[in-house]
């Protein structure tokens, strides 16, 4: 959708801003560029929409050439969100949204609409601030509306140049959720400019690691923060990388032990016996349609107790879905002090898949980087086991 072909950038006081660099945005990709300050971001994204035009190279959007495009033709296209969002303070937030349809001849009333709609889908309800000055909003309300304006006539393509670099670390994690949701629904081809590692890999599809002038990687987060191309870039994103790719890589199935399962409706005397006979010390307990009721305790626990398994099952809070990062799986067992949560399938209403632990998630965490750099799915890895936490008696 966007291709770089061997760019350069000099401006007249001979600085080299961007040198011969070359890459291809896909269509619908959210494409962060990262870098310290000064290594060309900035002019990158800029030259995209011709504020700033190339010194060398070509750079082709859909296919056509953007600099036999005419520049005023060429924006319509493109939507552009800046840090300071440069609302106009005189309008209202209705009418800051509805700019672009108004310059584009849209009928006053459409242009309006589409604003409102736009509003809704950043988080903000027309009804209470459309009427509003840009000065009656909050900082993360601002952006939002920079964000709408920008969507407002539909453009294929966004640039987004640190859009939320101004607002506090909370409201700037609740707007890049935000904006990851809105992405999801939109599917726009995004170029996001970030001095901020975590920022470009909470967002990025990819991410272009810049050095100076140029890109020094171009790679999924996880490839990034997992075998990162060069010092530089193993240096930029820093020695806590490990802890940083556990947000990115993802729970998978095949990471997943399957302990004993008993139902709900089991006779107590049946179960624990069967346990016992394995050797287990706990199950999860499943309701009738599969999904995760809780665990009961094998052993001696339970000896003598009656009735069937659901008098005595106890509740399991620590749980996630599967696909939720290592990160969150790393968080739940922290925060309920558990040696396994269960992992459920939300796709099909809850349904039980299996258990991680921490030998597990340490295994999941390597496999996924040798699957990066071997390029296959993590499924078909196999690492030597870390440490063997088995669900038997006397470990
Ligand atoms: N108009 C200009 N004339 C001369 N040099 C410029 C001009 N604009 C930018 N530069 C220089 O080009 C280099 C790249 O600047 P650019 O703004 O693209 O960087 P950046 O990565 O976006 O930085 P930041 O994160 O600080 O915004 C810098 O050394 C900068 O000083």
């Amino acid at each position: 959708m966007i291709r770089f072909e061997h760019v350069t950038k000099r401006y007249a006081d001979g600085t080299t801003a961007v040198d011969d660099l070359s890459f291809e945005v896909a269509e619908g990709e959210l494409v962060t560029l990262v870098g310290p300050s000064g290594c060309g971001k900035t002019t990158t994204m800029k030259m995209v929409n011709r504020l700033i035009e190339p010194t060398e190279g070509r750079i082709f959007l859909d296919g056509d050439d953007i600099s036999a495009i005419d520049p005023v033709q060429l924006r319509r296209r493109i939507g552009y969100v800046i840090q300071q969002v440069g609302l106009f303070p005189h309008r209202t937030v209705l009418e800051n949204t509805a700019t672009v349809p108004h310059l584009l001849g849209w009928k006053r009333g459409k242009g309006r609409a589409r604003a409102a709609e736009l509003l809704d889908l950043v988080g903000l309800d027309p009804s209470v601030y459309g009427d509003r000055y840009p000065e009656q909003l909050s900082g993360g309300q601002r952006q939002r509306v920079g964000v709408a304006r920008a969507l407002a006539a539909d453009p294929p393509v966004l640039l987004m140049d640190e859009p939320f670099g101004a607002v506090d670390p909370v409201v700037r994690e609740r707007l890049q959720n935000e904006f990851l949701r809105l992405q999801a629904q939109v599917r726009k081809t995004v170029l996001f400019v970030t001095h901020d590692i975590e920022e470009a890999v909470r967002l990025g599809d990819r991410i272009a690691v810049y050095g100076q002038g140029s890109v020094e990687q171009f790679d999924s987060p996880a490839t990034v923060l997992g075998a990162p191309a060069t010092d530089y870039v193993a240096d930029f994103v820093g020695a806590d990388r490990g802890l940083k790719r556990l947000s990115v890589t993802p729970v998978e199935e095949s990471d997943l032990d399957r302990p004993p399962v008993v139902h709900l409706d089991d006779p107590l005397d049946r179960a624990t016996g069967r346990l016992r006979a394995e050797g287990a010390r706990w199950a999860v307990v499943l309701d009738g349609d599969g999904r995760l009721h809780g665990w009961i305790p094998a052993g001696d626990a339970l000896s003598g107790a009656k009735g069937t398994v659901r008098e005595h099952a106890r509740r399991m809070e620590a749980w996630l879905p599967v696909g939720a990062p290592l990160k969150q799986a790393f968080a739940t067992m922290l925060q309920h002090d558990a040696g396994w949560i269960a992992v459920i399938d939300e796709q099909s209403e809850g349904r039980f898949l299996g258990v991680l632990t921490p030998a597990r998630l340490h295994e999941a965490l390597r496999r996924s980087i040798s699957a990066d750099d071997r390029a296959v799915p993590r499924a078909e890895v196999a690492v030597e086991s870390v440490a063997v936490v088995a669900n038997t008696a006397g470990d």
